[in-house]
């Protein structure tokens, strides 16, 4: 893996550049009221409840791109539903403006679904109502992934709106299931791959965030995923706890003994052979870590902890991007409201997680998952019926920073925030990152705009109208230097 070339290039924005900054500059309310729009859209794809909100949200972004004069197609996707439901997905929108075949073509990913979130959560406004405080734009998907995507909108109708000639020919693949895994988004990359991104050149994707509060970051790296479900149930209804308690084999016991059988205080996993496939770290990538500005101060005040689980930035990067880890989500089927139910479930669910990293293999892990528990459980004695599922399954990725784009990115980066970026992994997953560059063989890049206390999936999530509008700024200028880039290379087609 190779350094970025970080030989001086100019900082200074071209003519073109000043023109597309000015215009941006003095649109930003409009484009803080389309942000609002969007995030009133309450598009979570984890409450099946709340799925025809997801049609809804796709058709407002097709609207958005056939005002730009995109072509824009919705393509239904055939996949099994996430939550078992019997519910139709959300189609996902295939959008291209420009076919010239002297340009290089850039397609943008990104999702329209958002996390759970309800003001009793702990928010302090509505979460469907962006609200703005000290230049802090609130609400659900204002950072994951609503700003960035309409960042990416902006900086294109911001060429337009200016009669400037567009730089590359644009492709969009905008998605609503993203945080329940991305169903169907696989078989259609695969249908697709010699039609719509026959003529892509490099896809850019912008759903994570910098490691800093105000440092800018291009991603090289995500973890994968695997979601499981481990179910015990010990009788045919719930129980009065007094008159049953004592004498049955309670599904709430044996879960807390399973979910604490899976890790220990000190965030090792504690199933057997989970380590056993994790790539080791290379001196190549240890030197990328050296530059990287890691304020544990700030980031312990971001989210309100006393200490990390490490006391070293090496430690805390290769904890939280070359290492899995395993997060314990929740228990369903327990009452969960306010006050004491007095009851025994009958059947709970717990719900965890285990981050992969490279090179981990699902199936193994899967089954390593099942061995432990069947294991724990059956020294219980427990005559209860235990279940356990695998349901997200996604892969980690990990980039080709020679990729021109890496180095057209790092110069739009220049001009609009002054500063070279650091250059990053991510703990969190984007499933189609890895299915992007397996199937399309294409160029992947991330390229964040949110900072790092942001607060995705979190309550009070927001982005900084700074870095919103400097995201528009900064897409815009990505493309003209992927263009100039591109044309430079040699590769005048579009492939
Ligand atoms: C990084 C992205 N904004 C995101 O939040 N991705 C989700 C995707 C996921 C993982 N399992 C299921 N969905 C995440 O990293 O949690
Ligand atoms: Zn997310
Ligand atoms: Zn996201």
């Amino acid at each position: 893996m190779l350094l970025l070339d970080v030989s001086e290039s100019s900082s200074n924005p071209s003519d073109d550049e000043q023109k597309i900054f000015q215009y941006i500059d003095h649109h930003q309310d409009t484009f803080v009221q389309s942000l609002s729009e969007w995030v009133a859209v309450e598009s979570d794809s984890i409450q099946p409840h709340l799925r025809e909100n997801i049609t809804e949200m796709v058709n407002i972004a097709a609207d958005s791109l056939r005002v730009l004069g995109a072509t824009v197609e919705l393509r239904n996707v055939n996949a099994q539903e996430p939550f078992g439901q019997n519910l139709s997905l959300p189609p996902v929108i295939l959008a291209e403006l420009g076919n010239d075949t002297e340009k290089p073509t850039v397609c943008f990913y990104g999702h329209l679904d958002v996390m759970p979130a309800k003001k009793e959560d702990g928010w302090k406004t509505d979460p469907y109502t962006l609200t703005e405080r000290d230049g802090k734009l609130y609400g659900r998907g204002t950072t994951d992934n609503k700003g960035p995507v309409l960042a990416w909108i902006n900086a294109v109708r911001a060429f337009i709106a200016l009669n400037m000639t567009m730089p590359v020919n644009i492709k969009f693949l905008l998605e609503g299931m993203e945080e329940a895994g991305s169903p169907g988004l696989e078989d259609l990359l695969k249908e697709e791959e010699k039609g719509f991104f026959s003529n892509v050149t490099y896809i850019v994707i912008s759903d994570n965030i910098w490691l800093s509060n105000k440092k800018p970051a291009l991603t090289y790296g995500t973890r994968g995923n695997a979601g499981f479900f481990v179910e015990v149930e010990c009788c045919n209804k719930d129980l009065h706890s007094g008159s049953f308690g004592g004498i049955v084999h309670e599904a709430m016991s044996d879960l807390v003994a399973l979910l604490d059988s899976l890790v220990d205080s000190s965030g090792r996993i504690l199933i057997p052979g989970i380590y056993e496939d994790v790539a080791s770290i290379t001196d190549e990538e240890m030197q990328l870590y050296a530059p990287i500005d890691f304020n544990f101060d700030e980031h312990k005040a971001n989210i309100g902890v006393k200490e990390f689980l490490y006391k070293t930035k090496d430690d805390i990067l290769l904890n939280l991007w070359r290492n899995p880890s395993l997060s314990i989500h929740g228990i369903e089927g327990a009452f969960s409201e306010p006050g004491i139910k007095t009851v025994i479930p009958s059947k709970v669910i717990g719900k965890f997680s285990i981050r992969q990293v490279p090179n981990m293999n699902l199936t193994t892990v899967q089954s390593q998952v099942k061995e432990h528990l069947k294991n724990v459980f059956s020294k219980r004695n427990s005559p209860n019926k235990l279940t356990v599922s695998m349901q997200v399954g996604a892969m980690p990725w990990i980039a080709n920073i020679k990729d021109p784009q890496y180095e057209a990115a790092r110069r739009a980066i220049k001009t609009v925030f002054q500063q070279d970026p650091d250059m990053i992994r991510d703990g969190s997953t984007i499933p189609v990152a890895k299915m992007f560059e397996d199937i399309t063989k294409k160029s992947v890049m991330m390229f964040p705009i949110g900072a790092a206390d942001d607060g995705e999936h979190s309550q009070n999530e927001k982005i900084n109208r700074l870095n919103y509008i400097n995201g528009i700024k900064v897409f815009a200028s990505f493309l003209l230097e992927i263009s100039k880039l591109h044309s430079a290379s040699g590769l005048m087609t579009s492939t």
